[in-house]
């Protein structure tokens, strides 16, 4: 659906050239809810407004539903941006318009007729669970219900992809679930391909297909959400995957278990139905080693559950072996964290 390519955006000032994005090139398939992730200052919002040309980019091509908005301009590229819907952190509603009024907005200025509009705001109100707002202005709603109108605003146009720029930092969190729930319903619902910008592995986590992480103006790394959770390539994936599953052990455990001997600490890793199987019973059974546990959790990537285990290993060097074999027939992501010398 989307094809970034080779895109790069330059910004000069008076003190020289400055690299926001740095040759990246991503390709968002339809449907997807694709997370763009990255601290502040990365690049994430010149990306996002590269998107949908807000931002000229340096050079590069986007190419949208099969069209290169680089080579577009004027009343082409106008037509074209009404396949991009776009949400922000801080609404940008209309205040002197009501919740109604300002869902029309866009399809005032596409030139639809007065009882079209009524009719798509009404579907639209719907849709976002906001029937009984139509009249109100945007000072007497919530964070979450203004976001809501953003969201019915954006989708005015019927567009096949919305880009969504930090949507949820200025919610709190049960809010920010039932807006992630509600896009999720969109996505769903219309076939619609996300793009979520956000500095939040809470946010990818909770609704992500896919995930990219941006670092100093490049995409370090990027794949299927499970992919990148389980096996990050990047230090900045791993620190913001320790966000959302913190398994780092204290330091004076592990110094403390340093000096045990014929030990070895190792992480777990399950996916899926993996991740309520019985699995330190089935590994004593099955070899001669002792465990002691020193971290679990259960969670989920998205609707698939997680689980991570730390263990300690107790045995000599072939019953540590032998544990291995077992846990790798049993195809589970095995890392061995500390080794006794
Ligand atoms: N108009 C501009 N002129 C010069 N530099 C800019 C401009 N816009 C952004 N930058 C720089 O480009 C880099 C990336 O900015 P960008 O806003 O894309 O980051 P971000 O990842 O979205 O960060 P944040 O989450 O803080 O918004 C930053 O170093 C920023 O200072």
């Amino acid at each position: 659906m989307i094809q970034i390519k080779k895109l790069v955006k330059e910004y000069s000032s008076r003190q020289g050239t400055f690299l926001a994005l740095d040759n990246v090139s991503l390709h968002i398939p339809k449907g997807a809810i694709y997370g763009i992730i990255g601290l502040s200052g990365a690049g994430k919002s010149t990306l996002v407004r590269c998107l949908n040309l807000l931002e000229k980019p340096s050079s590069g091509q986007i190419i949208i539903a099969g069209q290169d908005l680089t080579q577009l301009s004027g009343k082409a590229l106008r037509q074209a941006r009404q396949n991009i819907g776009m949400i922000f952190q801080h609404f940008y509603l209309l205040q002197s318009r009501t919740v109604a009024e300002n869902i029309a907005f866009p399809l005032e200025i596409a030139g639809l007729h007065k009882r079209e509009i009524t009719a798509r705001v009404e579907e639209l109100l719907h849709l976002v669970g906001l029937k009984d707002k139509a009249t109100s202005y945007p000072a007497q709603l919530s964070g979450g219900q203004k976001q809501r109108v953003g969201i019915a605003r954006s989708l005015a146009t019927k567009p096949q992809v919305l880009l969504c720029d930090e949507a949820t930092s200025a919610l709190d969190p049960q809010t920010t679930l039932s807006i992630l729930n509600l896009l999720r319903d969109i996505n769903q619902k219309l076939g619609l391909t996300i793009v979520m910008i956000t500095h939040e592995m809470k946010v990818v986590k909770e609704i992500c297909t896919d995930v990219a992480v941006i670092h100093e103006a490049r995409i370090v790394e990027y794949g299927p959400i499970e992919f990148v959770f389980t096996q990050p390539q990047s230090d900045i994936g791993r620190e913001f995957i320790a966000t959302v599953f913190p398994t780092e052990l204290q330091a004076d455990v592990l110094s403390e278990i340093a000096t045990h001997k014929d030990s070895e600490i190792v992480r777990i890793q399950f996916l899926g139905s993996r991740a309520s199987d019985p699995i330190i019973t089935d590994l004593l059974k099955a070899c001669d080693v002792r465990a002691n546990i020193l971290y679990g959790s259960i969670d989920h990537i998205r609707s698939t559950l997680f689980g991570t285990l730390t263990l300690e290993l107790l045995g000599n060097p072939e019953q540590l072996q032998q544990a291995h074999q077992y846990l790798a027939s049993r195809e589970l992501k095995v890392e061995v964290i500390q080794r006794a010398l």
